[in-house]
Order: structure tokens, then sequence, then C-alpha cells
């Protein structure tokens, strides 16, 4: 439990040794690892605490452990509320805690038990094992609804036909299935002194307050069991019907699946009338046993074709309603995702599926770097469907707890984003978790040939992706003989192909749309523009596209980092995500991005496949997407799931003939040969709006530039006066600075720069920032006559009638300037 130290924050305009090293105390003073104390509740209450770093190595009597161990699982772990100072501190992220717990070390120092001491230490109830008390209640409740029925009917009736205002009357009835009691129960917590009538008043009220609480689901659970039904057993019909409508759909469209009811009821739930056509052709092949290797555009619906058939296989499963959240479980799935995020969001995805209240879905665990591997632990081992980047999830499997053996039993292997997940950086840990989920281990050739039907494991291998190249697509249809030549580097994704051990021969291939990778209704365009006005042609188009959800991707890190403040000077609001953000803030930006209809994701790479963010209507290529593919993958976070969407790509004229390429042949019919016949059209932004936006532009950036260049500096001289410190000598910052001046070499002219731009004094720096903000104050105005676009996708009518007045200059409300 003990917590890794933490890393020190950069100090501000380090200059020389002494102080530094008067700082780094400082900070060591300051910046406290997260200890159990850290979170708010604790700090009211620090004497209550009793944690498990801090109480008890004294053995208590052999009496006293018999009778009060608890079982690591049933304690009352809760989130350790990190302190946002200490938000790149990857490790901390996941901590768990808890309270009013003793630990007990045997003699030996060895073996650690756990003995609670307090009412906070054990676990409430949870749902699931309120399930069975619930039923109890509920049926009780039944009986003497039924009795009362007819008698209330009557009172609403009457009091409707008295006052003739129907609505009122209703919802004062309805007030009784409002949570109050519960509320009330909440200060009765609270309270200390209180008489004895009061408690059992309260008690009464609590009892209450339940009661309703589970007729409200009771009735929501009705609802939802059948979706077709529509005459309610409850005099309230007319009511509750209304709400009906609200929640859910009709799945007639769904009949063709043969799905379980559950299934369409979740579905329902989830608004989804129809089937796509990926789950249309995968759905019935996987639940007929197959193997399948589906190929789909983006954004239609992959996640839920294999997703539907991993719940029917669970419902149909003995009981599967009686497991509790802490029951240990062989996993019936195992999911391997290439990025965090795409786990996490497939995570969330099926939980919306399998999370209903009409039955009891399988639990979810996700495995990915960045979080708790203890955590991860212990979430597995009780899992049922395991979602995981191959990294994490190795490393959690190579700790033990039997995971190993439990994860051989699965009956599901998917890899979604197959070509991404074989070919590309993790192949090593893909190979090492595919190895160890064959049953026997091959020693040899001969071995292998005659382990050959054993190995013919039971488990479903469903391999999905937007794009799969040619070469692979025809091996993974079972087209062409593997090589002999295993190792090679390029033949790596053939040989982890041939370990994913498809139990068929040849597994199904689904190819829905195999004239196109990309959405039916995505719009394409690239804005041509000399290469040192790229951020200038950004920001212009940003404006274009106001209250706009956009991603915009480059190629590097660097770019990121300089383009998020670039454009939050310019009052927009600008959120950067890239692999080199600690996990915390990588799902802050994307919630943010998600929570927000004007928000600006700039990304690499990482935020290119997979995600599943609503609303994305504009993609911005910054840079040149490396592959065919990646345009595919970034281009696909918009127009999704049927819904509109842009992909404009911002390129150098040099660059403009290899784009036109690229996307001709994305556009190139599948088994047709290179005859590409289609051609981006070319969006020309207004060359005189673009040069009134610059002198904002340039000021922006240069405020940026030197924010930027200051950061870095601090963070260089930290380095230095740490490894000064280490070696026992002297550091000072600006004699250095001047020693390095005069070296030559490879990107000094950048350096240089850096160098005048850490000079910048803050005088300076707020007279620019004023500047800026009178400059984005002003309206930049064209006059209606003249076209702000020479492509026809801005609404000239609209211009003319000031609806889109406020583009230029008058993002609102943003608040980034500081
Ligand atoms: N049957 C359906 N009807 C309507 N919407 C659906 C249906 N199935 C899935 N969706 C929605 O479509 C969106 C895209 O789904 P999903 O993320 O599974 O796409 P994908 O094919 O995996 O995309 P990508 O290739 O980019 O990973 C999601 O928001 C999902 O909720």
């Amino acid at each position: 439990m003990a917590a890794p130290p933490p890393k020190r924050k950069a100090p501000t305009g380090a200059s020389n040794l002494t102080n530094s090293r008067k700082r780094q105390k400082l900070q060591k003073e300051k910046v406290k690892p997260p200890t159990t104390s850290a979170t708010k509740k604790d700090k009211k209450v620090p004497q209550e605490r009793k944690k498990v770093e801090t109480v008890g190595d004294v053995p208590p009597q052999p009496s006293e452990k018999v009778k009060k161990l608890t079982p690591l699982d049933s304690l009352n772990w809760h989130n350790v509320d990190v302190p946002d100072q200490l938000d790149d501190y990857e490790g901390f992220f996941g901590l768990e805690e808890v309270d009013d717990v003793e630990v007990i070390r045997e003699a030996d120092g060895g073996k650690i038990t756990f003995r609670a001491v307090g009412n906070r230490a054990v676990k409430p109830q949870t749902e699931e094992e309120e399930g069975e008390e619930e039923l109890e209640v509920t049926k009780k409740l039944d009986v003497e609804r039924n009795e009362k029925a007819s008698s209330t009917y009557d009172i609403v009736k009457e009091a409707l036909n008295a006052t003739g205002n129907g609505k009122a009357i209703l919802e004062d009835e309805w007030s009784g299935f409002s949570d109050v009691g519960d509320e009330d129960n909440g200060k009765a917590e609270g309270a200390e002194d209180e008489s004895e009538e009061t408690i059992v008043e309260k008690e009464n009220r609590a009892v209450d307050g339940e009661k309703t609480k589970l007729e409200k689901k009771r009735l929501k659970l009705e609802k939802k069991t059948d979706a077709s039904q529509t005459i309610s057993t409850t005099p309230f019909a007319g009511v509750l019907n209304e709400e009906d409508l609200d929640e859910g759909v009709d799945t007639a469209e769904w009949q063709s699946l043969s799905l379980a009811p559950a299934t369409l009821s979740a579905l329902s739930y989830m608004r989804f009338e129809r089937p796509t056509p990926i789950q249309r052709a995968a759905i019935p092949e996987i639940t007929a046993g197959h193997d399948v290797v589906g190929k789909a555009s983006t954004g239609s619906g992959k996640t839920l074709a294999f997703g539907i058939p991993i719940l029917e296989h669970y419902l149909q499963q003995p009981c599967p309603q009686v497991q509790t959240e802490k029951q240990e479980t062989t996993p019936l799935a195992l999911i391997l995702a290439p990025t965090r995020e795409l786990a996490h969001q497939i995570g969330k995805h099926l939980t919306a599926l399998c999370n209903q209240e009409s039955f009891s879905g399988p639990r979810i665990a996700t495995i990915t770097g960045g979080l708790s591997i203890q955590k991860q632990q212990r979430q597995l081992s009780t899992a049922d469907i395991v979602i995981g980047t191959p990294g994490r999830l190795w490393e959690v499997m190579g700790s033990g707890h039997g995971t190993i053996t439990k994860l051989r039993k699965i009956r599901f292997l998917i890899v979604d984003e197959a070509d991404r997940l074989l070919s590309e950086g993790s192949f090593k840990e893909v190979e090492e978790i595919l190895n160890a989920l064959d049953r026997t281990q091959r020693t040899n050739e001969d071995a292998e040939e005659a382990d050959k039907e054993d190995e013919r494991v039971e488990r479903q291998t469903l391999v999905f992706s937007a794009t799969f190249h040619k070469g692979l697509q025809q091996k993974l249809a079972g087209k062409s003989r593997p090589s002999g030549d295993l190792m090679s580097q390029q033949e790596s994704m053939e040989y982890l192909l041939k370990k994913l051990n498809f139990r068929e021969e040849r597994p199904k291939f689904i190819d829905v749309n195999p004239e196109s990778q990309m959405a039916s209704r995505l719009k394409e365009g690239l804005v041509e523009c000399a290469g040192t006005e790229k951020d200038l042609y950004l920001y212009s188009l940003l404006m274009l596209h106001p209250k706009t959800r956009t991603l915009v991707f480059t190629n590097s890190i660097s770019a990121v980092r300089r383009l998020t403040p670039y454009l939050q000077h310019l009052n927009l609001p600008a959120h950067a995500l890239h692999s080199s953000m600690p996990q915390k803030a990588r799902l802050r930006a994307i919630e943010r991005f998600k929570s927000s209809p004007s928000a600006i994701l700039i990304a690499t790479d990482v935020a290119a496949r997979g995600l599943d963010i609503p609303g994305v209507q504009l993609v911005v290529h910054y840079h040149l997407p490396r592959t065919a593919d990646m345009y595919v993958h970034r281009s696909g976070r918009t127009a999704r799931a049927e819904k509109g969407g842009s992909s404009v790509i911002v390129c150098a004229p040099e660059e403009v003939m290899g784009v036109k390429r690229l996307v001709a042949k994305v556009h190139v019919q599948s088994g047709i040969a290179s005859s590409a016949k289609y051609s981006i059209r070319t969006v020309d932004l207004d060359r005189r709006l673009v040069a009134r936006l610059k002198p904002r532009a340039t000021l922006a950036k240069k405020i940026a530039d030197v924010g930027i260049a200051k950061e870095k500096g601090n963070a260089t001289d930290q380095i230095f006066a740490q490894a000064a410190e280490d070696l026992g000598v002297e550091y000072d910052s600006e004699e250095f600075e001047g020693t390095m001046s005069g070296r030559s070499g490879r990107g000094n002219a950048r350096k240089k720069k850096e160098r005048e731009e850490r000079t910048v004094g803050r005088d300076q720096m707020g007279v620019w920032k004023a500047e800026l903000r009178e400059l984005l104050g002003k309206r930049v105005n064209v006059g209606v006559s003249e076209r702000y676009l020479t492509n026809g996708t801005v609404d000239i009518d609209a211009l003319l009638r000031g609806e889109r007045g406020e583009f230029l200059g008058m993002v609102d409300g943003l608040g980034f300037d500081d």
C-alpha cells in the first residue's frame, strides 16, 4: 500500500543550484504522496480514520483473529481522490483505500490479514445481493397493490372528475413514488441527538421510501421485460405508457436474428430500431458458432456485431442472474483493443447493452495501462467479459492468480481493429497472449502436428476492422497459405494470424461494403495553403465552422502541444490528446470533448481508431495521414451511425498530388484494379478573409510559442540542476545557456529561436495578450457582398440574414484567455 514517490514538479525560472535545492526542499515538504489522508473528507475528520497503512502492526489475540477476520474482497475499497497537483502521477490513478480496518501481520512478517474495526470497513450490500430481498418485498408489494388497486384508481378518477385538471392530480398522486423517503433517511443518519420516537418515525419513512423505490424499479422492470407488451396490469397504465414510449423503440426489425427477449429489450432501451448491415450479417454466423472476420466501414456498429452474440451466449448459460459482483468466475470472452481509449469505449458500449434492469448481465472488466494493476486483477477475477490493451493485459496475466488458466477457457476471442493490433507496436504482447491462450505449449513441429486436433480450441475467434489490406484479407479468409519463414518481420502478421488458432479451417469472411471503407454520408475536401501558413488556415477553417465539434489530427505530439495553446489563446475551446499524457488526463480530454458541442480536440493518431464520440461534425487532417488506412480511420471519427460529417485535409501545394493519390486509393473499388476515378475536391477559403484573421493568429502563435519555450526551458533547467546536484557541482542556467548558444549543430535555428523566446519578459507578454484581446473583440467585416467561401459550402443567405455573423472573432465565453 505504500505510495510510490511523486515526481518533482518543474519549478519556474530556476537559475542556480542553490535556488534549485531550496525549491526542491520546499516541494518535498509541500507535495506529499497521496497517502490515504488525501481525500477532502479525511481532512475534516482525520482522527476518525484508521488506515491500512497506519494501523496495527501488533498481532491481536488469536481468538479475536478467528472471530473477526474480513476477506479482502469484502472490504469497502473506494478510490483515492488524488489531488489535482498530482495529475501527472500515473501510478496513483486507480489507487484504492479502505477505512476502519486493522492490518494483522503474522509474527514472522509473512501473511497479512485484515480485520474490520468499524462500520465503514465492509462493503454495503450490492444490488445483486439486495436482489433476493428486493424480490420478496416486490412480491409483497404486488399483493398489497392488487388489494389497493381498485380503491386508489377510484380515488384518482374521482379527483380528476372533481377538478377537471388531470395532470395536476396525477402529478400529486405520483409524488408518492419519489425518493423523498430516502432523502429523509439520509438526513437521519447524520443526526446525533434523536428521540426514540423520531427514529421510529424516520425508520417508518425509510421503509416507505424503500418500498417506493422498489415499486418504481418494479414498474420499470415490467415495462422493459417485454418491450412489445402494451397492456399494463397497473391502473396507471395510461400514464406509464407515455413514459414507456419515451424509453424504448419497437424492435420488430431485429426479430429475424432470433435474439433473446432480454437482448431485444436492451436494444429497445438503447433505441436501436434495426441492426446495421454488419450486425445483420455477422450475428447469425457468430451465434451459429462460426469464426468470423468482419469488415465494415467506420462507425457502422461493429462493436455490437460481436457484443450481441456474447450477451446471447451469456444469457443461455444456466442461471446467470445468481452471480454477484464479487463471485469469482471464468470469463466468457476476451476482447483485445489497440488503445486504452478504445478499450474503455468498448467497455462502456457493452455495459450499456448488458447493464439492464430486466436481467442480470455479464460483468465487464477493462484492463488498460494507467490504472492500478491490483484493482484490475480483482476485476478480472470476477469478470465475464474482459476487454484489454495487449501490454497491460499481458502484465496482469503474468501476475499470477490463475488468470492464464482462466482465460484459456474463454468461449470468444475478439480482435478489434485487427490490422493495427496484429501489425503495429503490440506485436510481442499479442503473441504472448495468444501463446498463453493455447491449451498446450508447442515444443516442436512434430508435437504441433500430433496435437493439432487437441489444439482445436472450443473458443470462437472474431476479427473486426474497417480496413484490412488485401494480403491480410486473403490470409484471414484462408485463401493464401502461410509461408514457412514465420519469424521474418514481413511475415509477422501472418504468424500472428496463425496463432489466432481459428477453430475452423476457413473463418466466415463478411465484408458488408466492399466498395467503400468510408461512411456513406462523409464529405471530403482539401484546403491548399503554404506550409508556413497551416496554423493560420487551420484557424480560419475552424472559424468558418463555429460551434462544431471538431477533431484535428496531427502526426506528432509536439504539434499537439503547440497547436492546443495557440487555439486556446484565440479563444477556441481546444483540448489535447496524445499518448504521452497520463491516462487520467487522456480520459478527461475525451470527456471534455464529448461534453461540449463546440469543442475541438487536437490529437495524434491515438484518437484515430475506433473512438466513438457522437456528433463529431468535422475532422481536420493538419498533417497528412501516413497511410491510406489511417485516412479512413481518422475520417471515420465523423459521419458515424448514418450521420453526416466532413473530413478536410490541410496541405501545402507540393503535397496536393500525393494527397489526391492517397484519397483516390481509398476510393478504389475493391477488386477493380487501380483505375482510381475519385478526385477529392478543393475547398478554397476566401484569401481576403484569411488575411484579415492573420494579425490575431500571428499574435496568438507568438504568445503560445513563448509559453512553450519557457516551459521547455524550465523543464531542461530542472533536469540539469538535478544532474548537477547528483554530481555535486555548481549549475548556473544563464552561464550554461551562454555556453550552449555558441555551439553549432542540427536544429540550431529552432533552439536559437526558443532561447530568444525564453527571454521575453512578463511585461511584453502582457502587452501582446492585451493586443490580442482587443483584436479578438473586433468583428472582422468582409462585407455581405463578398463571398466567404468560393466553393459554396457557406450559406450566403444565412450570412446575409446575420445568422453566422458571430463567427468572425466573436467566439463566445470560452474562458481560455487569461
Ligand atoms: N443497430 C444500431 N442502430 C443505431 N445505432 C447503432 C446500432 N449499432 C451501433 N450503433 C451506434 O453506432 C455508433 C458506432 O458504433 P461502433 O463504435 O460499434 O462502430 P464501429 O463500426 O466499431 O466503428 P469504428 O470502425 O470506427 O471502430 C455507436 O454510437 C453505436 O452506439
